[in-house]
């Protein structure tokens, strides 16, 4: 193997850049020469790749987003569109390649790997949706983003006694809502992997305000309920005053936490080891704090399980 390629794909997430760099210095180490693609697979069929160097990825550690930029390209799901991406990648004499994204990105990773093309994927996305790894790089940066702005809306909450709905990112997927929820001390978790009851929640918040508590606050799942939606329903069981907020992007952005730059460079080394050792296919993870890889394919029969104790525990914390 002489040369890789390495793109980021999907949503950006906090620490795609460190992995970024983990796979380039460790690849360099090795002798092997590494090109970025830009735009993830719309980057890689227009050929807009570039060789990189050690200086490429100098000062990018703890830089938010991705440097190699990221794009949502459907078209890569045709397979001669896919075609074309491998006429690329042998165009630049590109041998193998990762791919630095969510679930979607590895479903692209495991078409090229059906090509004959050696690809492996590391978990990036602020999901945390991904099977087979405990951490996602970026959800621990967007867990804590998502932590800060919720004690900020709590002071507002606190000082007129008000209810406030809170969206947070996940898309399917409640890992977000549920440690978010845990470290904020909700009132109440709502994520679409499990049942919720929107006037059980409502009583439960009058309670609070009857046994004093100056606040409620409701982390709610992206993927459960439009928040406002869900503000409204609430109303109709409760005399409490409720306002919704949607925390959105910005739970995309800003510096990687020392958690997901670890991670991202520990990763990032371990992928370029396995595909020294002539190994394709794969998707890398963190599973018990060790580095673990599976074959791509078998991510699609799994689940993700999320850490469903969290809820349990929220609901005896929050009474
Ligand atoms: N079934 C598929 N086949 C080939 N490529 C895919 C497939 N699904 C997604 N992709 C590629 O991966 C990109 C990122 O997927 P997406 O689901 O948007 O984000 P993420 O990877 O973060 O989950 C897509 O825009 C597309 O280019
Ligand atoms: O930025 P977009 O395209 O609006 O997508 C929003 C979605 O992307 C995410 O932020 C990240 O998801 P992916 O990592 O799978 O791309 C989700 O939480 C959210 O549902
Ligand atoms: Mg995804």
């Amino acid at each position: 193997m002489k040369r890789i390629g390495i793109l980021t794909s999907g949503g950006d997430a906090p620490g795609m850049n460190a992995a970024i760099r983990a796979v380039t210095r460790t690849a360099l180490a090795n002798g092997i020469e590494v090109c970025g693609i830009r735009y993830g697979y719309a980057g890689l069929v227009a050929g807009d790749i570039f060789q990189m160097t050690s200086e490429t990825v100098a000062d990018k550690i703890s830089r938010g987003g991705t440097f190699l930029y990221s794009a949502r390209f459907p078209e890569f799901k045709e397979e001669e569109v896919q075609l074309k991406g491998i006429e690329q990648l042998k165009k630049h004499g590109i041998d193998a390649l990762v791919v630095i994204g969510g679930d979607g990105s590895y479903h692209g990773a495991l078409k090229l790997t059906r090509h004959g093309y050696n690809a492996i994927g590391l978990p990036g996305s602020i999901d945390n949706d991904i099977p087979y790894t405990d951490y996602t790089i970026g959800f621990d940066t967007a867990c804590n983003t998502a932590m800060e702005a919720i004690d900020k809306i709590r002071d507002t909450a606190t000082s007129h006694q008000r209810v406030f709905v809170v969206n947070v990112m996940g898309r399917d997927c409640g890992d977000i809502a549920m440690h978010v929820g845990v470290a904020t001390g909700a009132d109440a978790i709502v994520i679409p992997e499990e049942p919720f009851d929107i006037k059980e929640i409502a009583e439960n918040l009058k309670q609070g305000f009857a046994n004093g508590k100056k606040h409620g606050i409701v982390v709610l799942a992206e993927g459960v309920m439009d928040a406002e939606k869900f503000k409204d329903e609430l109303l109709k069981y409760g005399d409490f005053d409720a306002r919704a907020n949607v925390l959105g992007h910005m739970q995309r952005g800003g510096s990687p936490t020392m958690r997901d730059r670890v991670v991202a460079s520990e990763m990032g080394a371990y992928a370029v080891k396995l595909l020294l050792e002539g190994k394709g296919g794969l998707a890398v993870g963190m599973e018990n704090n060790k580095l673990t890889h599976h074959d791509i394919l078998d991510l699609f029969d799994a689940k993700h399980h999320g850490n469903y104790a969290l809820y349990s525990l929220n609901k005896d914390l929050a009474k």
